[in-house]
Parts: C-alpha cells; sequence; structure tokens
C-alpha cells in the first residue's frame, strides 16, 4: 500500500535521476559535497516546513527505487558474536540526518564538522561559530541554509520558545539536591508532552500521510523550548533558583546565546561556546543509544516528547553521554592524586594505570565506532586553543592526549585509545566558570534534539515501521548450530 503510494511514475525523469544518484552516493557513501557547492534551498523560500515539504517526494522516490533494485541484496550479517557484543557494525538500518566513518569521524549530510564551520551562517556581525539553526535546517533539508532562511526559523523558534508557568513551578518544585540533572531534564520533556501536536492528531484520526506536518511541529517546539528547560535545571540545582527573566534577553538571540545568557553567562566567548558546543554534539549516525532510542520509541509512534525523552535517558549513561561528567571528575581526581608532584608522563602514566587496576574505564577516550581522535575533539580542542591556551585544566588535557593512548595501547584491549568528544567538553565549560559537571549531559542533550528530532521527522516521513528485531536466546544458538555442521 504505501508502496503503491509511492511509485507514480514522477521521478522515472532523467532529471531525478540524476538527482538522485547524488544524493545516493553522498549519503551511502560518504562522500562530501564540494565547499561552498550551490544550495538547493536558496531561493526556495525562507518557510522551514515548504522547504522541507519539497524534499519529501523525491526522497519517497528514491527509496522506492532503491528498494525495488536493491530491496533483496544484503546490507549487513550477524555473527553470534556481534548478537551478544552489542551488535557492533551490524548495518542494519537507514539514517538520514548523519553518517560516521570510522577514520574520518561524522560528517552532517555529507559536511565535515570544519566544513560545516566554514559553510553554515554564523551570528551578526563577528561570529565564528555555526549557527545551531542552521545545523537544524541542514540536517533536516540536506541544504545549506542561508541567512534569510536562518533569521526566519530563529523567528519562529523565538515564538515558540516560551516554557508554559505550571511546568516551571513542577520543575521549581523537585527535589533539586537528590534528582540528578539528567533526571529533571527527562521530566520536564516528559511534563512538555501534554502539548504534543502529534499525540492530539493520532488521538483525533490524523491521516498518516500528515503525521511528519505534526512530527516536525513538535520537534520545533521542544527544541525551542529546551533552553529555558536546561537552564532552569542548572539554576535551580545550583543557584538557588535565582533565574534569568526570558523576558529580559531581547528578540536577537540565536539558539546558543539564549542558552549562555538563561543558564547566567554573559561573556561573547561563551556565546561561541555554546553555539560551537550545540553544533558538535548534535548527532552522531543512527546505531549511538541516544538516537537509536529516540527511532525506536518513534516507531511506536510515541510522539516527539516522548521518543526525545527516551533518548535522554540513554544519553545519560555513563558509557554515552554523561562521560562528559566523568571525564571532569576524573581530571579533577587526578590533579588529587597528583598532588605536588610535576604533570610528567611518568606520572601521569602511573596514575592511568591506578585507574585501570581499580576496574574503571578511562574516561572520554574510546569509541564503539570511531578508530581516531574524534572530530568533535579536535574542534573543542582548536576553540581551546584560541580562547585558553594557559588553562591549567587544558594544559592536563593536552598531555593526557599524549599519555592515555599510550597507556591503553599497552593495556592491549581497546579498538580505539583515542580520545573522543567527552573527553574535552568539561574543560572548556569549566573555564567559563560553569564547573558544575553533574549539569554537563543536560547540555549534550538539548544539542542531541538538533539531531534525533530531524531523524524523527523524517522517520514520520518516510512512513517508517515499527521498529521490532528479532531475538533468539542461548538456548536457541546451541540448538540452532548444533544441528548445523561446523564450518572448517
Ligand atoms: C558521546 C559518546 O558516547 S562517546 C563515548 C563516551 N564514553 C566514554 O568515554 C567511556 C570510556 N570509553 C568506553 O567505555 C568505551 O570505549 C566505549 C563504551 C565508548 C566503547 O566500548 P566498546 O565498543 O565496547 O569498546 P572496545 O571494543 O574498544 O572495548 C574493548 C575492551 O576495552 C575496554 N575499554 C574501552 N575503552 C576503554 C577506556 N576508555 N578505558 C579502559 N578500558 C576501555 C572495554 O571496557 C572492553 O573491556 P572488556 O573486554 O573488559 O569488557
Ligand atoms: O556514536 C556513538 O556511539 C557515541 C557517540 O559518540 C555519540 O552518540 O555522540
Amino acid at each position: 500500500m504505501q508502496l503503491a503510494r509511492l511509485s507514480r511514475p514522477f521521478w522515472r525523469g532523467g532529471t531525478f535521476r540524476t538527482w538522485a544518484t547524488r544524493c545516493w552516493r553522498r549519503s551511502w557513501v560518504n562522500e562530501a559535497r564540494p565547499l561552498g557547492a550551490m544550495s538547493p534551498s536558496a531561493g526556495a523560500g525562507t518557510n522551514l516546513k515548504e522547504v522541507f515539504r519539497e524534499k519529501i517526494e523525491p526522497m519517497h522516490k528514491q527509496v522506492v527505487e532503491l528498494r525495488e533494485k536493491y530491496g533483496e541484496e544484503v546490507l549487513g550479517t550477524c555473527t553470534v558474536s556481534q548478537a551478544y557484543g552489542g551488535m557492533r557494525s551490524v548495518k542494519c538500518m537507514t539514517y538520514e540526518t548523519s553518517l560516521l566513518d570510522p577514520e574520518e569521524g561524522i560528517r552532517f549530510r555529507g559536511y565535515s564538522i570544519p566544513e560545516c564551520q566554514k559553510l553554515l551562517p554564523k551570528a551578526k556581525p563577528d561570529g565564528a561559530e555555526p549557527l545551531p539553526e542552521s545545523l537544524f535546517w541542514l540536517l533536516l533539508t540536506g541544504d545549506v541554509p542561508t541567512d534569510a532562511q536562518v533569521a526566519q526559523l530563529q523567528e519562529d523558534m523565538r515564538e515558540r520558545a516560551r516554557v508554559p508557568a505550571d511546568v516551571l513551578k513542577i520543575l521549581d518544585s523537585m527535589p533539586h539536591e537528590q534528582l540528578h540533572p539528567m533526571s529533571q531534564f527527562a521530566a520536564a520533556i516528559n511534563l512538555l508532552q501534554r502539548e504534543s501536536a502529534m499525540a492530539a492528531a493520532y488521538a483525533n484520526g490524523a491521516n498518516k500521510s500528515s503525521y511528519w506536518e505534526h512530527c516536525l511541529e513538535d520537534a520545533l517546539t521542544l527544541i525551542a523550548r529546551l533552553p529555558e528547560v536546561a537552564a532552569r535545571i542548572y539554576r535551580n540545582t545550583f543557584h538557588g533558583g535565582k533565574h534569568v527573566p526570558p523576558g529580559q534577553l531581547g528578540d536577537a538571540h540565536d539558539m546558543g546565546k539564549r542558552l549562555a545568557r538563561l543558564l547566567g553567562f554573559e561573556s561573547p566567548e561563551f556565546d561561541e561556546l555554546m553555539r560551537l558546543y550545540l553544533v558538535i554534539h548534535a548527532d552522531h549516525e543512527g546505531g549511538n543509544v541516544s538516537a537509536h532510542a529516540v527511532r525506536l520509541v518513534g516507531s511506536a509512534l510515541s510522539d516527539p516528547y516522548m521518543a526525545f525523552a527516551a533518548g535522554m535517558n540513554g544519553l545519560a549513561g555513563p558509557l554515552h553521554g554523561l562521560a562528559n561528567q566523568e571525564v571532569l571528575r576524573w581530571l579533577v581526581q587526578l590533579r588529587q592524586r597528583l598532588g605536588d608532584r610535576p604533570m610528567t608522563t611518568e606520572n601521569l602514566t602511573e596514575l592511568c594505570w591506578q585507574t585501570l587496576n581499580e576496574g574503571h574505564v578511562i574516561p572520554g577516550f574510546g569509541h564503539a565506532v570511531l578508530r581516531k581522535t574524534d572530530p568533535r575533539y579536535t574542534a573543542q580542542r582548536q576553540f581551546a586553543l584560541k580562547h585558553l591556551p594557559h588553562d591549567d585544566m587544558f594544559q592536563l588535557v593536552s598531555k593526557l592526549y599524549e599519555v592515555v593512548p599510550q597507556v591503553l595501547e599497552a593495556q592491549g584491549k581497546v579498538k580505539n585509545p583515542w580520545p573522543n568528544v567527552d573527553q574535552h567538553s568539561g574543560v572548556l565549560l569549566q573555564y567559563y566558570g560553569l564547573r558544575e559537571s553533574q549539569y554537563y549531559t543536560v547540555l549534550f542533550g538539548v544539542s542531541r534534539s538538533l539531531g534525533t528530532l530531524a531523524s524523527l521527522v523524517w522517520d514520520r516521513a518516510l512512513g517508517l515501521p515499527l521498529e521490532r528485531p528479532k531475538s533468539v536466546t542461548t538456548e536457541w544458538i546451541r540448538e540452532h548450530f548444533h544441528k548445523q555442521p561446523m564450518k572448517a
């Protein structure tokens, strides 16, 4: 039924084929578009919803064509070890907004982080980091937006941004000292859910072809409200409930600056850090815990609030997003253990071994998929070299870049001894005065809304079905392979 609806003959023209082939190569072979390539969105209007609407049918048709042509091809296999081993590198899902190369790292719609830093619109007059809204536009549409498109999206988001007073009241009344900021964050997202356009539309019998519109509506409202929610949690938990009234922020604030000001920070450099932070943490293809949780829960047609809250519960795990909190704690502990001794390779090597011998991982190092230094780490390192080259903690992080990979290599277990994004973020935040490391994952969560919700809108636009892979028991494996002759 879905396929029949999608296979009208429109795409059989040569022009569409050329376009589709280009897209296919870009998203599946990870081929970057040349820098400065003309954006297909340019001149297509400034309304995100209308620009996105135009994208759906060609994409639908592309998927139908690929399924017709390659539907029976094997994308990936799954061995018994992979089934027990966290399904590492099993290719079994599609995800449009970003793609990861193990050596090179993440590309957002084909663009590397340095390319995004170069191409995406910046804050006027002299911002150097991309505007988070421009990344959302890119992730959703696949196009680098124009300044006018970003300006309209920002205006739309500003109109949606105020969090209902009763939700703030509930957040204010939470037991802040006992409730981790990520628990408060996930609870807040669930509280906002009552306004879900998707849930209301479904309850009112909306046609499934319209789901993406309600999903986009929810995505925009939720993303717009997250800075105030996140700041509320921060000010409640660490600043005695003294808030910066959003009414005092004026109209001109982008998501990064708005978040910075609501948190209580005034420095333009911190605004830039927030923009960079929100952009680089936004998306990391589809299989990471938070993105996959959003996809999975959303596939039951749970609305975007429900789905995103699920993703945030996954992000709160110490092997995933919470590692940023653990890194700062570990760095502080390292400094205490170092005491008066100098920060030499020998001393740091000894302390890293101490961490390993105590049965802990070294937070901020290693990765499930990456096999080189995370380009998000590099982007933050470049920010530090520009803005805080002499900071003590940055010096420590730099020194650990030399020491830890050698220790992990010597330990001989890790597949990737290099640092990931979480190794660097806390050091930048603490430099500007945001020292409460338990809070850091909330910032990661605000950013991750940009990628996971853009992707969720595509899930509904493409009519992706309920996700439900097959599981087997250990008993089943034993029986099944027992009956088969062993491979030589
Ligand atoms: C935003 C993000 O989510 S980025 C990741 C953030 N997480 C961290 O920084 C936590 C520290 N890193 C880790 O725990 C891991 O590297 C992970 C969870 C990120 C990836 O895990 P895996 O894909 O299983 O890694 P890998 O295959 O290399 O693991 C092999 C062994 O090395 C260990 N290992 C991996 N990384 C580290 C590390 N940083 N320190 C010590 N041991 C490590 C694993 O625990 C595993 O040990 P085991 O065989 O005793 O179970
Ligand atoms: O890709 C992963 O598994 C983890 C990660 O770095 C992210 O989600 O940002």
